[in-house]
């Protein structure tokens, strides 16, 4: 049986269970019970802390974990991560006091730094030439330089408002992350097969967010451009419509590009344009 870490508790809990989810594994959310079993898939779930998955995986405590890629940089370097996961995206950056005049990273040099990811920010500032000293801190960390505590920060932003509230400015991104499925270097050969099972499923149901269904109605003369357009996976499907001369054309396209093409389809005639989304892609 394959075991998976999830976080407890916190950022990533949540979009990990609906993402076990939408592939099809049922588990308990893990309120009460810290292990537990898929119903209906060869999986054991443990709930832990984030900070703690890195070493399990190490270990081989647990075969593979859906943890933030920050804390790998952190403290797992050595571990592989198979799949980046679209959620919980954030940075890791250094921030000081609104107030206070920067303009050059080597103004660091010789000051205090609090910070939950110590290794992180040596690493980034021995690559600057920089040496600071560090205050490793567990939470927290945006109200150390309002204490005295530091003159600037290392920690996680997403909006913003953290740093905002506490006065604080955003002066250099050292990474950026999101959650992403990371696998134990100790993984046995069939627990392997079970993870690639598992991965297949996890990417058709990826796929399948950035993805839509398109619906649209165009002239027959214009169809060949239009296809040009929406290849689709393999092409475009294209049924006649009852009003002569006129075909409906079903295609899948990326949310993204869809944006971009609309207005070169409606250009070609293409009307009565309908989006829709798709639950699972299986390529
Ligand atoms: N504000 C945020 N927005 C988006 N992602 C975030 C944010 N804060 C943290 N993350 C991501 O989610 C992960 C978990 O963060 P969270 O604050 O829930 O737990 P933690 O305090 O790092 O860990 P633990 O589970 O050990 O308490 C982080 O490693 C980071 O990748
Ligand atoms: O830029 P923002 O959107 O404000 O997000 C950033 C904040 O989110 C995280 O803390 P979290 O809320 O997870 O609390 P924690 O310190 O208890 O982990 C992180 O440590 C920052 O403090
Ligand atoms: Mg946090």
């Amino acid at each position: 049986m394959l075991t998976i870490a999830i976080q407890k508790s916190g950022r990533l809990h949540d979009d990990s269970i609906k993402i076990l989810k939408e592939a099809g594994i049922y588990i308990d959310n893990g309120k009460d019970q810290l292990k537990t079993k898929s119903s209906n898939f060869p999986l054991e779930v443990l709930y832990l802390r984030n900070g703690d998955i890195p070493q399990y995986l190490r270990d081989g405590v647990v075969d593979m974990a859906i943890i933030g890629e920050n804390l790998l940089i952190e403290k797992g370097e050595d571990i592989e991560i198979l799949q980046k996961l679209g959620f919980s995206k954030c940075r890791v950056s250094i921030a000081v006091p609104k107030d206070k005049e920067f303009s050059d990273l080597k103004q660091l040099q010789g000051k205090k730094i609090a910070t939950s990811y110590p290794n992180t920010v040596k690493n980034y500032l021995a690559e600057k030439g920089i040496t600071a000293d560090l205050h490793q801190i567990s939470g927290s960390v945006e109200i150390a330089p309002n204490i005295g505590l530091a003159d600037a920060i290392v920690d996680i932003v997403s909006s913003g408002s953290t740093l905002f509230k506490n006065n604080l400015k955003e002066v250099e991104q050292i990474l950026k992350s999101e959650a992403v499925i990371a696998v134990s270097p100790k993984i046995s050969p069939e627990n392997n097969q079970v993870l690639n099972k598992l991965l297949f499923r996890i990417q058709s149901v990826l796929k399948a967010r950035t993805s839509k269904y398109v619906l649209l109605n165009a002239p027959n003369k214009n169809l060949a451009k239009i296809i040009e357009i929406l290849p689709g996976m393999k092409s475009p499907t294209v049924l006649p419509l009852a009003k002569e001369g006129w075909s409906s054309l079903h295609s899948v396209i990326n949310e993204e590009t869809f944006w971009e093409v609309i207005d070169e389809l409606k250009a070609n005639g293409a009307e009565g344009i309908l989006i829709c989304p798709i639950e699972k892609m299986v390529l």
